[in-house]
Parts: structure tokens; sequence; C-alpha cells
């Protein structure tokens, strides 16, 4: 089992490089499929173990697909197959997103049905209901979700969605894309990730308009061709090391970050006492002696990002007075509070809220990820307690951060990633030089 070790009391300073979006970049390979005719060639591809997943998926559905030097090459021309099986949606539920694809492109996708996770149940209804109103016959049964267009083709429709669901947003979008007729989808999601998907799909000659707004139109066209396409910075990623430096009292310079990306972000960091100044290459960040308490409420983009809310309950535990976070996009993130506990945090729930009383008299602790961002907040946590902490279940960071401890160390920061074995040897070196003492 591997671990990340860090030692509190550094602060940070320096340049870190922000890596594509993982949000955005998943969607874009899922709309490769579409491509009958060209490559597209993907660029500024983050190497995490989410893109190796897809790419897989894309592989097993009979596509070429190339992975080097952060570009992503795919060529769909050939005839593709129509199942993505559970080992894939397992592993990452993103995988649901080459339904619409191969719904568009073939007439029908059977994918394995992605249960629920460690951040609530998740279901797709919403992206089944514009499928169904697109003309085709949905049957869940065994384990998978089989779609079919009748005569092999989905026709335009009126949709409108129950919540602006970003996954749902995008599958519908790219089905739309070779439908007969126009699709108008309504209620959508408006994140930024969703305008990367729709400019990469009329680079590829669809006609979609409208994306981040709350209604996006798309015209159906015949065929669609291979595109290039650089995939936007990972806002959340940046909105990590923006913790970062606030958490450690730092200064750093966030190098390609989009401060129209972050917007809600910045603001309730501002608030927290934290400065930010837009440079040419990205977004400096100081971090100030004391942070001030604030209450945050997740929502769906321009709203605070639930993919930042652990990261920023992190910050909180470290800030003056009572701060109340509640969470509205997912029924059950919150379970790295009870890690937190673990490092002393002054933290508990209530129903869909999180109360908590700062600062913390925070302790290094042994303490597992439960999720992707709760395994970034707590190597953040660690930052600042009192200690060593060692965190474990690193396989959920894998999925969103490239070299997240390496960038931090380049920062100032005291922390390494060993293994367990490596870390059986650190300690019995230790004895070897106790006894020579
Ligand atoms: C790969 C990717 O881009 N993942 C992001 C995407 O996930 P994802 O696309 O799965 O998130 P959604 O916006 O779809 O989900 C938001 C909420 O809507 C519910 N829901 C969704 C679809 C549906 O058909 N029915 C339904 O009830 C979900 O259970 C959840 O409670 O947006 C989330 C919300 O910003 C982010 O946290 C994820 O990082
Ligand atoms: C929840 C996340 O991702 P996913 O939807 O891929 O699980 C995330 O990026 O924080």
């Amino acid at each position: 089992m591997e671990k990340i070790i860090v030692r509190g009391g550094n602060r940070l300073s320096g340049t870190v490089k922000v890596e594509g979006a993982k949000n955005a970049v998943l969607p874009v390979i899922a709309a490769t499929l579409l491509a009958s005719d060209g490559k597209s060639v993907i660029r500024d591809v983050p190497t995490l173990s989410d893109v190796y997943t897809i790419n897989e998926v894309l592989r097993y559905l009979n596509a070429e697909v190339a992975f080097k030097d952060n570009n992503v090459t795919v060529n769909a021309s050939r005839e593709l197959s129509v199942e993505a099986p559970f080992e894939y949606v397992r592993k990452m539920r993103a995988s649901v997103l080459v339904m619409g694809s191969l719904l568009a492109r073939n007439g029908r996708a059977r994918v394995a049905l992605p249960g629920g996770c460690a951040i609530g149940s998740r279901p797709i209804d919403q992206h089944l209901k514009g499928f169904e109103a697109m003309g085709a016959t949905v049957k869940v049964g065994n384990g998978f979700i089989e779609a079919e267009a009748p005569d092999g083709r989905l026709k335009g429709a009126k949709i409108y969605l129950d919540f602006p669901s970003v996954g749902a947003t995008e599958n519908i979008m790219m089905a739309a894309t070779l439908a007969k007729g126009t699709t108008i989808l309504e209620n959508v999601a408006k994140e930024p990730e969703i305008v990367d998907l729709a400019n990469f799909l009329n680079k590829m000659g669809a006609k979609v308009r409208g994306a981040g707004t709350g209604t996006i139109r798309i015209e159906g066209v015949d065929v669609l061709f291979g595109a290039e396409h650089h995939i936007i910075p990972d806002r959340i990623e940046a909105g990590t090391f923006m913790v970062a430096a606030a958490i450690t009292g730092g200064d750093v310079l966030i190098q390609g970050a989009v401060p129209e990306h972050s917007t809600s972000l910045i603001a309730k960091m501002e608030e927290m006492g934290v400065v930010f100044i837009e440079e040419a290459e990205g977004i400096r960040v100081l971090g100030p002696d004391k942070l001030k308490a604030v209450d945050i409420k997740t929502m769906p983009h321009p709203g605070f990002p639930t993919d930042m809310q652990s990261q920023m309950m992190a910050l909180l535990l470290h800030a003056k007075g009572t701060s109340v976070i509640t969470e509205t996009v997912f029924e059950n993130r919150f379970m790295h509070v009870e890690e937190f506990r673990r490092m002393n945090a002054d933290i508990k729930i209530e129903g869909r809220s999180v109360i908590m009383n700062g600062p913390s008299n925070l302790q290094g602790a042994e303490v597992a990820a439960t999720d992707l961002r709760a395994a970034a907040a707590l190597v953040l946590t660690g930052l600042v307690a009192d200690g060593v902490t060692r965190v474990t279940e690193l396989k959920h960071l894998d999925r969103g951060y490239v070299n997240f401890h390496q960038k931090l160390a380049a920062l100032g920061a005291d922390i390494e990633r060993i293994t367990e074995k490596e870390e059986i040897i650190v300690n019995e070196q230790s004895y070897i030089t106790d006894l020579n003492a």
C-alpha cells in the first residue's frame, strides 16, 4: 500500500503549473467516437488513471487510441462495437459518457449500470430520459442499460432536465449531434467543461449553440470528422493549489489558472482574507496570517463547486470562528469528516451541513482517502497539522491529480510518497542509527 507522508509547518512559495482538466478531457475523448472519418488529436491531456481508463474503454469499442506526450490521438473510423462492460464503468463512472456517442453513431449502445459510489447514489435517469425523448427505447436488465434508436438514428427533441446534471448535459449533447433534426436542451449544466465539449464538437462539424447558458440548441448533422483540440486548464486542480497556498500563509503563482472559471471559489476565499492577483501567466495567491470563518453552499456552476468542498473544509478548519458547509449536489459527500476528526478537528455533521469551530488544533494522524477530493483535502490538512500525517488509499488521488506530492514538494512542502515496504526499511534504518549513537 502506498502512502503520502506530510510533515506540517512549511509555508509554500513558488510556481505550480495546472494540467488539462480531467472533467473536460473525459467527455471530449468519449466524443471522438462520433467521428466516422479522420483522426482526433486531443492536446494537454493529463496523465491520470481516469484518462487511461477512458482510453481502454475506447480501445474495447474498437477505436485506435494512442497516448503520448500529453496528446491523445483517436481514430474511430472503423466499425465500433456497442458495449461498455462493468469492469470499466465500475472503475470510473464517467465511462457512461460513451453511451451518447455510441447511440448517435451506431443507433445502439449497451453500457453496464454504474451503481452508487462513495459520494452518493448517482443515478443516470436524466441521461436516459434524454435518449428516450430522442426516440430511443431504453431497457435496463442483467446489470446493463441498453438503448436503441428506431431505424438506427435518433431524432431531435425538446428536453428539460430536472436538475442541471453535468453528465446528462454532455451525454445528450453528444447523442444529439448526429440526430435527425434539432434538439433543444433546457435547464442544462453551465460548467466550463460543457463549453469545452461543445467547442470540440463544433470543430468536428457539429452545430451546437448556447453552451455555457441554460439552454443548448443542437442541430443534427449527417457526419462528424476527427478534429484537434486543446483541453482547458483544470479549475479544480487550480483551486486545490489555491487552498494549499492559503492554508500555509504562502505565496504561490498558479500558472494557467483561469479566474473566470473559479469566480465563486475566489470570492469565498477573498471573504476569508486570501489575496488574489491576476498575472499574465495565471493567478497569484497570498495566504493571510489569519483566516476568517465563512459559510459555503455547494451548487451547480456558477455556484460553489462540490469538487472543492472537501478542500475548503480543510481550509475552514484552520480559520477563526464557526463555519458551515452545506452540500446540495451530492447526498453523501461528507465521508472525509471522520478522517478530519482523526486529526483532532472540531467538526460535526448536521443533516446536509457540516459545522466547524476553528481554528482546530490539528494533529498529524494516519488517515484514509475516501474519494478523490477527500484525498487532496487530507494532504492539505497535513500541511498545517502538528507532526506527521500519513494518507492512504491513494488510488483515489491518482484519478484526478498528476504528481500531486511532487508539485507540493517543489513549493516547499515536507512531503513524500512511499510504499509500505519503503516505510518499513526507513523505520529499520532509524534503529540502526539509534544503535550506532
Ligand atoms: C467526470 C465529471 O465531469 N464529473 C463531475 C460531474 O459528475 P456527474 O456528471 O456525475 O454529476 P451530475 O451533475 O450529473 O450530478 C449531480 C447530481 O445530480 C444527480 N443526478 C445526475 C444525473 C441523473 O441522471 N440523475 C441524477 O439524479 C446526481 O446523483 C448528483 O446528485 O459533475 C459533478 C457535479 O459538478 C462533479 O462533482 C464531478 O466531478
Ligand atoms: C467526483 C469527481 O469525479 P467523478 O465524477 O469522475 O467521480 C471529482 O472530480 O471530484
